[in-house]
């Protein structure tokens, strides 16, 4: 592998099919950092698919140039570039009379891998993606269900360890419930595999949810926004992304912010707080050192109010249910162990949440 920080970098890349006078995709610079997941979206037509597809040349540019990990593969062997790009669409996208285990085994047997080394590396991606290998293996498409196969879709295309998987949709056709798990699983695989991934989707929840960086694409494939979650939210670049995040976006943000990014306020607990009863929250604290109490508040009745807590891991969100479902106008934010890290005022939603930088 060659030292460069990008995997994919798209160089003024356009389609324009034949027949058509405007372009699919105009013009598109867009660079993809290695180990990062960048969510494509945008209204129906705007270009995701044909944006996807033209990085690992299922469909070929009209012009520009594709750099995949330093190398210009814009003119390559097309099939061979293939080999080394997973790609999912939706439930999989399996080869129905195949068995699943050689539907995984698609590529390393292209590869040119023996029998034994293609089975083994079957049976250990199946364990990866959460189904149990002597009940699947031997399995067909239909005998599963939606997720199952997206589950093999993805085994599938993790099969030859390629540097970079691109995803079509993954979770489409697939229910609300199965398709949040699915999404939970994906997170948690990544943390392992650590894949460069593009990722089409419609959701704007799915966007948010899973993507480091999101592109949002405009109708006649201009790409309009190109930046994390946070941002395309809090900052749209222009009209047309303001129209599409939509309303509501200040509150998905809280879905967003971690508490461990956010300047919390102090909090005390009964012993460190003797002669410091003035600005700052006390707790009543149990053996381990938990809050169970308020013992003061500055501009509240403490005996009144209910002490709520919620984890630092959490998000504002978290914390703004954990205020509503116990009627307190603020919770303690606590560590793994449950011990107070600060504390967090429904006031502060509505003055402005600061947040500090990641890791500070
Ligand atoms: N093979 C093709 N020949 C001609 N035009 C095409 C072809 N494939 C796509 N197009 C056109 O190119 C444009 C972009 O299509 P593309 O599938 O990339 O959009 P998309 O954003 O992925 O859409 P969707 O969200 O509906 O899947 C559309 O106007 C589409 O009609």
């Amino acid at each position: 592998m060659s030292e460069t920080e990008n995997m994919i970098v798209l160089e003024s890349v356009e389609k324009i099919y034949p027949g058509s006078t405007s372009p699919a995709v105009e013009r598109l610079d867009m660079t993809v950092p290695k180990g990062e997941i960048v969510m494509l979206i945008g209204p129906s037509g705007c270009g995701k698919t044909t944006t996807l597809k033209m990085m690992n040349r299922l469909i070929e540019p009209t012009s520009g140039r594709i750099i995949l990990d330093g190398d210009d593969v814009t003119d390559v062997n097309g099939d061979q570039l293939r080999r080394k790009i997973g790609y999912v669409i939706q439930q999989g996208g399996l080869f129905p009379h195949y068995s699943i285990a050689d539907n995984i085994g698609v590529v390393p047997k292209m590869l040119g891998w023996d029998k034994n080394r293609v089975r083994e590396r079957a049976d250990e991606l199946l364990h990866l993606v959460g189904l149990e290998p002597s009940t699947y293996r031997d399995r067909y498409p239909r005998q599963l269900s939606g997720g199952q196969q997206q589950r093999v879709g993805v085994a599938r295309a993790l099969a030859a360890d390629p540097p970079v998987m691109l995803m079509d949709e993954p979770f489409g056709a697939i229910d609300p419930i199965t398709r949040d798990r699915l999404q939970d699983e994906f997170l948690e695989l990544q943390r392992t595999v650590g894949k460069t991934i593009c990722f089409v989707t419609h959701d704007l929840q799915e966007a948010v949810k899973l993507g480091d960086r999101i592109a949002v694409f405009a109708t006649g494939g201009r790409l309009a926004q190109y930046d994390d979650p946070d941002t395309v939210l809090t900052h749209p670049a222009d009209e047309f992304v303001s129209d599409f995040v939509g309303g509501g976006a200040a509150v998905r943000r809280l879905s967003l912010l971690e508490l461990s990014r956010l300047e919390l306020h102090p909090i005390e607990t009964e012993e460190k707080a003797v002669g410091n009863r003035n600005g700052t929250p006390v707790a009543e604290v149990d053996g381990a050192g938990r809050p169970v109490a308020w013992r003061h508040l500055p501009d509240r009745d403490a005996a009144g109010t209910t002490l709520v807590t919620v984890p630092l891991s959490g998000t504002v969100y978290d914390a703004v249910d954990v205020m509503l479902d116990g009627s307190a106008s603020l919770v303690a934010v606590v560590d793994d162990e449950g011990l107070p890290k600060g504390v967090l005022h429904w006031n502060d939603l509505v003055a402005g949440l600061k947040t500090r930088e990641r890791g500070a």
